[in-house]
């Protein structure tokens, strides 16, 4: 049994590929000078002279074995290793090109053949060899790989593997799930690809064998030869699977019309029996690219029904057109042209099937054996008759059956041997179930935990990030700070620069007051010298004057001596004046006359002549050189007097220019001692403000290269700072980010795996209760042998007599209803409790509910 179950995973609908093969030239054809008929004019486009069609690819007659097997089969490997089923079909009239496609040349030769230097090697041999490579390249120590080679011909299935005349006959069944099966088709493990070369020549032998028998035989056979690899590998979850993919390489009959062949009666009939296959084929092929839904009718013939998957379902398909070059050929080209381009239209949607695990393998075994344990009892208590739910078996049937039962309860002992071994298997996987809950929940608690931690670190982290803001801020403010002081810095040295300049003018100008005050002082100092030395010469002048005052005061006194001898004789004359004056008043009547006319006049006279006589009488007393030395004398008095004065002003002056140069020397003085003060109190400030600032330019450049230095080294360990923070709390993050990583894998692993772990459990039930469902039907299946495409199966009510009812009965009764023969079938017996259905024979799957 060969069932492939198909799952539902991906249903990407894709085009099945179709190529197209141009033979060259055959010798008939070069003989009779046939002319190309077919033009490759692109590698995916194809023109006749009515039409151009465009392929996948089309292959000219130039083109080898290898750059068919390249483009079509290899990449085909890899699917089948994902575990994809894979078909291959050659196409084609005969005499195209179809065997040498996939088998290629001489078959006997086959088994020393290496694929890769053969250039006449086909598709089979080499797919053979490139499994094997593949197996080996892979490393897989657990596969098998099994082969069958089978015949379609006159819609009947030859095993070309089996040669055994008495072989139970080939029948087709599908599964539930729509996947084919040919029951007793001989599947063969190989080892090798040897092993593969010599069933395809053995099989190939076989065919032509056949074909001698029946006239061109082999041109009207449809050979399909089957790979199938199952590999045990571990899955993602380390788990092993058991991964099963196969390739089918089908070479079908030539494809010419029956006409054409020129088969009359039986002949035409059987010819039109062989080509059932290929006009369901080409019907399958028109249903399946119309878009209206309508029925395909795979179960018309076997060749369709054994492809089924391939047309349509879940396989990855190729189809190789193979056509003559030749213009004899034309029309038959053209057949298969469009024959192929319909078959481009033709969609599938290639499934992996699907992986079994040993847990699934286990289940499976352990409900099989059940349902086989709850048959055998069945039967045998139906054996005797007495169990109620009897039924009638003829005696060779019956034997069947008991070999049957033998054969099952050998595998039943195995099946049971096994079981033992899986329930260990299955209490150890319980144990580590166990442990891996347990460990899963504590992975849980530490996920719990870590959370936690995750919550703290991410709140640390975000204080951090915070603290770290702050302190960038704080680094900036720091920054601009010190920035500032230098700023500050240089505003000082500069400042300083200007005291400094400032000072040093001050002291420049202090220093030419001083100098200018210095020569002030000299100059009055010398002022003061050449005053004394005036007061000195004024002295000497004095006391010159003061001699020559007296040598004139000598001088004047003898004038004055004189002016008195002048004024003795004025006197004298005067005297003389009065007499003459008193001769005149004798003489008195003219004289009074005159008073008498004037006596103002004469008034005066007498004031002058009393005044006269006054001065005449006081002079006559008074000794008149006395009174002139005396007026001398006063006038010497007087002069000495103001000469006195005048050396008393001078010296008053001489006091008064000494004491103004005593207080210019004094203020000179002072102004020196206020002057050194002030330079004193300039430089005691200047000392002081260097103690503050710095002492001097120098040091102040320096203070400030040293500032500037701190100022860079802060800056630089700042930076550094910094940057270690800022590396820490990368760290920090990074370790973090990598914890919450890890935790979140941990966390989806462990997801993931109790995911799985339910999923296998639900898993399990489902296939624990189709189980017992599939087992029935294999149950039922095994015991009568039938060879029909529909079971047939007879109702048997529960009530009826005493014993079974006769066979020929139930036989005529199916006869009845169906117009059908079964005499020489096995078939199903059911028991019903229906009364009213009771002997009516109905096909199996029409009355399921009826069976127990
Ligand atoms: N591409 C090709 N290059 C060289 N020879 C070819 C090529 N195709 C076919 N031939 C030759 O043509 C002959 C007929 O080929 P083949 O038997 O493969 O045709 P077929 O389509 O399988 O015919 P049938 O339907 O009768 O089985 C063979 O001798 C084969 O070697």
């Amino acid at each position: 049994m060969a069932a492939q179950i198909n799952t539902q995973k991906k249903k990407v609908g894709q085009n099945i590929k179709v190529v197209v093969r141009v033979r060259p030239f055959n010798k008939k054809e070069s003989r009779g000078q046939s002319r190309m008929a077919v033009n490759c004019i692109s590698p995916t486009e194809i023109q006749t002279k009515d039409k151009k069609y465009c392929f996948d690819r089309v292959f000219q007659p130039d083109c080898n074995q290898l750059d068919i097997y390249s483009y079509i089969v290899e990449p085909m490997i890899n699917d089948v290793f994902a575990g994809y089923n894979c078909t291959v079909f050659a196409y084609g009239p005969t005499g195209t090109g179809k065997t040498h496609t996939m088998i290629g040349g001489d078959p006997s030769s086959l088994s020393s053949l290496d694929w890769r230097r053969n250039e006449k090697a086909g598709c089979i041999p080499r797919v053979a060899t490139n499994i094997f490579d593949e197996i080996a390249s892979r490393k897989v120590n657990d596969y098998n790989v099994r082969v069958s080679f089978l015949e379609l011909y006159n819609e009947e299935i030859r095993d070309l593997l089996n040669s055994d005349k008495r072989r139970p006959p080939l029948n087709i069944f599908n599964d539930d799930k729509g996947a084919v099966f040919i029951q007793n088709l001989n599947e063969k493990n190989v080892f090798n690809s040897n092993d593969i070369h010599e069933l395809l020549k053995q099989g190939t032998l076989r065919c032509q064998t056949n074909s001698t028998h029946m006239n061109n035989h082999s041109s009207r056979s449809h050979t399909v030869f089957t790979i199938t690899v199952h590999i045990k590998e571990a899955d993602l979850n380390g788990e092993e699977v058991l991964k099963t993919g196969k390739i089918n390489l089908v070479d079908l009959a030539g494809s010419e019309n029956i006409a054409k062949s020129g088969a009359k009666d039986k002949k035409a009939l059987e010819l039109a029996n062989i080509n059932r296959s290929l006009l369901t084929l080409g019907r399958v092929i028109q249903i399946l690219t119309e878009k209206n839904n309508r029925h395909v009718p795979y179960r018309d013939s076997k060749l369709t029904r054994i492809l089924q998957d391939s047309l349509g379902g879940h396989t990855k398909t190729c189809l190789i057109a193979t056509v003559s070059p030749a213009d004899s050929s034309y029309e038959v080209t053209q057949c298969t042209l469009e024959y192929a381009m319909r078959a481009r239209d033709i969609k599938n949607t290639p499934m992996v099937n699907e992986k079994v695990t040993q847990v699934e393998m286990f289940k499976q075994l352990t409900t099989e054996i059940e349902e086989l344990k709850r048959k055998l009892e069945a039967t045998q208590l139906g054996e005797g008759g007495s169990g109620g739910a009897g039924f009638f078996v003829a005696q060779q049937h019956w034997d069947e059956i008991q070999n049957q039962l033998h054969v099952n309860s050998n595998s039943l002992t195995m099946k049971n041997e096994i079981m033992d071994d899986m329930k260990k298997r299955l209490a150890d996987l319980e144990v580590i179930q166990k442990i891996k809950t347990r460990d899963y929940e504590e992975a849980m608690k530490n996920c719990k935990n870590k959370e936690k931690i995750i919550h703290k670190a991410t709140a640390l982290l975000k204080e951090h990030r915070e603290n770290l803001q702050q302190e960038k801020y704080l680094s900036k403010n720091y920054f601009q700070a010190v920035q500032d002081e230098n700023t500050q810095a240089k505003c000082l040295l500069q400042a300083n620069n200007t005291l400094t300049e400032n000072y040093n003018m001050a002291r420049f100008k202090l220093k030419t007051q001083y100098l200018n005050s210095l020569s002030n002082n000299c100059l009055i100092q010398e002022k003061c010298r050449s005053l004394q030395q005036t007061i000195v010469s004024g002295r000497e002048q004095l006391d010159k004057m003061s001699l020559t005052s007296q040598s004139a005061v000598t001088n004047q006194m003898a004038v004055l001596e004189e002016s008195a001898r002048a004024c003795h004789q004025e006197l004298e004359r005067c005297a003389a004046w009065k007499k003459e004056i008193e001769d005149v008043a004798n003489n008195k009547n003219g004289v009074s006359e005159v008073i008498e006319e004037r006596p103002s006049c004469v008034s005066e006279v007498m004031g002058l002549v009393d005044k006269g006589c006054k001065n005449k009488y006081t002079t006559r007393n008074a000794d008149p050189l006395n009174r002139l030395r005396s007026r001398l004398r006063n006038m010497y008095h007087m002069q000495i007097q103001s000469k006195r004065q005048q050396i008393k002003l001078l010296e008053q002056e001489v006091k008064e220019m000494v004491e103004n140069l005593e207080i210019i020397d004094r203020r000179t003085n002072n102004f020196t001692i206020e002057e050194e003060e002030d330079e004193n109190m300039i430089k005691q400030d200047f000392i002081s403000k260097s103690t503050v600032l710095p002492n001097t330019g120098v040091d102040l450049v320096a203070q400030t290269e040293s500032v500037e230095e701190n100022f860079e080294n802060i800056k630089s360990r700042l930076t550094e700072l910094i940057n270690q923070k800022i590396d820490t709390e990368t760290a920090h993050l990074n370790l973090n980010q990598t914890h919450i990583n890890t935790m979140k894998q941990m966390i989806a692993s462990t997801e993931k795996s109790l995911k799985m772990h339910i999923s296998e459990q639900k898993s399990l039930l489902e296939t624990t209760e189709k189980i017992g469902k599939d087992l029935l039907d294999e149950w039922i299946q095994a015991i009568p042998a039938d060879d029909t495409p529909n079971k047939v199966s007879v109702n048997y009510p529960k009530q009826v007599g005493d014993g079974p009812l006769p066979r020929d009965v139930l036989i005529k009764k199916f006869q009845e209803e169906f117009d059908e023969d079964i005499s020489n079938e096995s078939f199903h017996l059911n028991v019903s409790t229906n009364t009213e259905e009771h002997l009516t024979p109905r096909k199996s799957n029409e009355y399921s509910e009826t069976a127990t």
